[in-house]
């Protein structure tokens, strides 16, 4: 927490907060950065202070310790007094903040409490409580629906007419979704599915918007989506859950080895038809399934195209736990709401010692699985593939 806080004050004080998140959550304070310097009066800041007091929503540890900074800075002036303890945790994270401020001057500081006091007041007006985050961009349709609520940042699929097919647009927009959510307030991010389905994979009409530069410039730019994607999963630094609420095709299903959780309803099943479809394994599957459940069942999934149910799953690794279908939304919200009141820096840093060893690892894996299918997209095998699909000749 001290060091996160005094990260964070640190760059406050050189005026490198530069993210389009900080951008949009502290306006007035980057347009005091960035722009001519107007000045907050006594009064202000007197006003401010009492303002504080009266917040509806808790601001949180980090916010609180910016504050605690800044009124120290703006009442005292820099940072002279003795460090404490180590074990002193609460007192070090205090002095970390205003020490990390440096010789900001006092009228500064005061300008900054009284801008970061009228931001806080602002938010805590509101009382809607299912929002989208008030600072994620939006996505560019409705095919895909981010809420924010408990804690918890829902990313939900929403073309259940589909299946829930990934259109190009949705692969765009679950990486700017995954980017808000993993600066957001939430400690918990969950990826689901509306309708009967969980996902039907990559919807096989991207195939046919071809380019002007033709099918290769299509595989192209489809590899590099690709990887892009997926390093997104590989890189997301919060507990990230899948609430696998139906059948999972394809892509949709490779991803779950990148995910912390995966809770299944008993309907759902894992089904990865790459052979069928003349393509070949993504999400980094050709490393996280074999690791999972061992090379001969990953070698059935992924090149035989066996379909598991949600049971199955579960025995391989794959699942971490499969619910009743009628129980099944109730069950896994009431659990992860529970989870989601845990600290979140703490499920944060675990989550990176748990993962970050093969991170590297995992990014040039799937550069080399993106690099393969680019080749297999363009084969007579996937091509007739996909053309059967279309003319409605070939399911699943
Ligand atoms: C950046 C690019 C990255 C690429 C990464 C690569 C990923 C690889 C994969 O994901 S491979 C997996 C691809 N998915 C499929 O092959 C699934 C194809 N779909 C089916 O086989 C079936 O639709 C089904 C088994 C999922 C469901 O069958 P069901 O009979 O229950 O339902 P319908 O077939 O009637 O489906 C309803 C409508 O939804 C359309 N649809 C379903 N899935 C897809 C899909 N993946 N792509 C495009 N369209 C899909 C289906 O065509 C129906 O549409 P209609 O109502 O207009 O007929």
């Amino acid at each position: 927490m001290a060091g996160v806080a005094g990260r964070l004050a640190r760059l406050w004080c050189s005026g490198a907060l530069s993210s389009p998140l900080q951008v949009t959550r502290f306006p007035a304070l980057q347009l005091h950065l960035c722009g001519p310097a107007m000045r907050a009066s006594q009064k202000d800041f007197e006003n401010a202070t009492n303002q504080v007091k009266l917040l509806k929503k808790d601001p949180g540890n980090e916010v609180k310790l910016k504050l605690y900074a800044l009124y120290k800075q703006a009442t005292e002036g820099p940072c002279n007094v003795p460090k404490p303890g180590v074990l002193d945790f609460i007192n070090k994270a205090k002095w970390d903040a205003w020490n990390a401020l440096g010789s900001l001057p006092k009228e500064t500081a005061r300008h900054n409490y009284v801008d970061l006091v009228s931001s806080l007041s602002a938010s805590s007006e509101s009382s809607i409580q299912v929002t989208p985050a008030a600072d994620r961009k939006q996505p560019g349709s409705d095919a895909l629906v981010v809420t924010s609520q408990d804690g918890i940042t829902t990313i939900t699929l929403n073309r259940p007419d589909k299946k829930n097919a990934l259109t190009t647009q949705m692969y765009h927009d679950i990486m700017l979704a995954l980017e808000a959510a993993s600066k957001d307030d939430s400690a918990i991010t969950v990826l689901t599915g509306n309708g009967d389905y969980y996902c039907s994979g990559n919807d096989l009409t991207n195939f046919t918007d071809i380019p002007p530069g033709g099918v290769e410039e299509k595989a192209r730019s489809g590899a590099v989506l690709l990887r892009d994607f997926v390093d997104r999963f590989i890189d997301f630094p919060k507990p990230l859950v899948a609430v696998v609420n139906g059948p999972a095709v394809g892509i949709s299903v490779t991803i779950l080895g990148l995910f912390d959780i995966v809770y299944a309803t008993d309907r759902a099943t894992f089904h990865t038809p790459f052979s069928h479809l003349g393509q070949s394994p993504e999400g980094c599957s050709s490393y996280t399934f074999p690791k999972i459940m061992g090379p001969s069942k990953a070698t059935e999934m992924l090149v035989f195209g066996k379909k598991l149910t949600a049971r199955e799953a579960c025995t391989q690794g794959l699942v971490t736990e499969v619910f009743p279908d009628s129980t099944f939304q109730k069950e896994v919200w009431v659990r992860l709401k529970a989870y989601s009141k845990l600290p979140p820096n703490a499920m944060r840093i675990s989550k990176q010692v748990i993962r970050n060893t093969e991170k590297e690892k995992l990014h040039a894996i799937n550069a080399e699985e993106s690099n393969i299918l680019r080749e297999r997209w363009l084969s007579d095998e996937c091509m007739n593939a996909v053309v059967s699909f279309l003319s409605k000749k070939a399911k699943l």
